[in-house]
């Protein structure tokens, strides 16, 4: 594996029962890159994230990170290597307040002890005021500062979209996986999420593998796109080459394999 690669999906097969929903997918994602998976409802996309942040087991196959196995790993410690990820329907409690819900992303970094903490000790003192530092940061970065008091249960689907991705991010990942960070938003919000995912690409020297139905904004953010369907890779290259590619017009919209019309493919690309 080249050092230009950060995460490898290497001959993954996942079953549900009797369903194959990954049927030996391959594909890299390249270091810094925006990738996306895409493809038809039931194609796998959940499951191919689920695969690679641990919370689906794969039957046979593997998931590298930096060359290194990740599949056998249990959730934590795939975040102690550098990987976080947003959920997409994510219920948060009442009493929870927003810098609470981001501070959650520092779980695993804290090092003070219980006891430490509890008692107020000067260590866990300095690790908290750099916790809420970070907090704040983010919170500002992603437009919620003004919120961080606010119960997170009372935000916008916009901003809860941020806040997800706010927390995410307070872990320091150097892969941040997206579960749909668009869906539900509208044409606006979209795009001002695609910009802010950039941007937090840019700053914190990011790769990010994201989900989503949203094809706009596929193609406007990614630098690279792998579709599924039926558990399947039907096509991994740039957006422009997805967008031509007959096979994936014809995964979308059910037709022939044929050289793709223009309408056709305005219908996928959304544009
Ligand atoms: N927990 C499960 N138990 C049984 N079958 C499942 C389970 N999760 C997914 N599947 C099946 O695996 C296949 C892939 O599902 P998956 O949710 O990964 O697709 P998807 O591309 O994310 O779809 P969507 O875009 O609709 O969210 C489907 O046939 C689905 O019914």
């Amino acid at each position: 594996m080249g050092s230009d690669t950060i995460l490898e999906a290497v001959d993954i097969t996942v079953r549900f029962g009797g369903v194959v929903a990954l049927d030996a997918v391959s594909f890299r994602v390249a270091t810094g890159a925006i990738h996306a998976i895409i493809g038809p409802n039931g194609a796998g996309k959940s499951t191919c994230f689920n695969a690679m942040t641990g919370v689906s087991p794969i039957a046979s196959g593997q998931v590298r990170l930096d060359g290194e196995r990740l599949d056998r790993l249990p959730g934590r410690r795939i975040v102690a290597r550098g990987v976080a990820r947003t959920f997409q329907n994510v219920v948060l409690p009442e009493s929870l307040t927003v810098a609470d819900a981001l501070r959650v992303g520092r779980h695993h970094r804290t090092r003070a002890g219980l006891l430490a903490t509890a008692l107020g000790l000067p260590s866990a003192r300095s690790e908290r005021r750099a916790d809420d530092a970070m907090v704040r940061d983010l919170a500002q970065l992603l437009g919620l500062a003004d919120r961080l008091d606010d119960p997170a249960s009372s935000l916008p689907l916009g901003l809860r979209k941020k806040a997800e991705i706010a927390r995410a991010l307070c872990a320091e990942p150097r892969l941040l996986l997206l579960d749909e960070p668009v869906a539900g938003l509208n044409d606006a919000e979209s795009q001002e999420l695609g910009d802010k995912i950039r941007e937090c690409r840019e700053r914190f020297g990011l790769t990010v593998l994201l989900v989503e139905h949203d094809m706009e904004l596929v193609m406007r953010v990614s630098d690279h796109v792998t579709v599924l369907q039926s558990g399947c890779v039907i096509a991994d290259d740039r957006p422009e080459g997805v967008q031509r590619d007959p096979a994936v017009i014809s995964a979308y919209l059910g037709a022939e394999v044929t050289e793709p019309t223009a309408p056709e493919r305005e219908a996928i690309t959304g544009g």
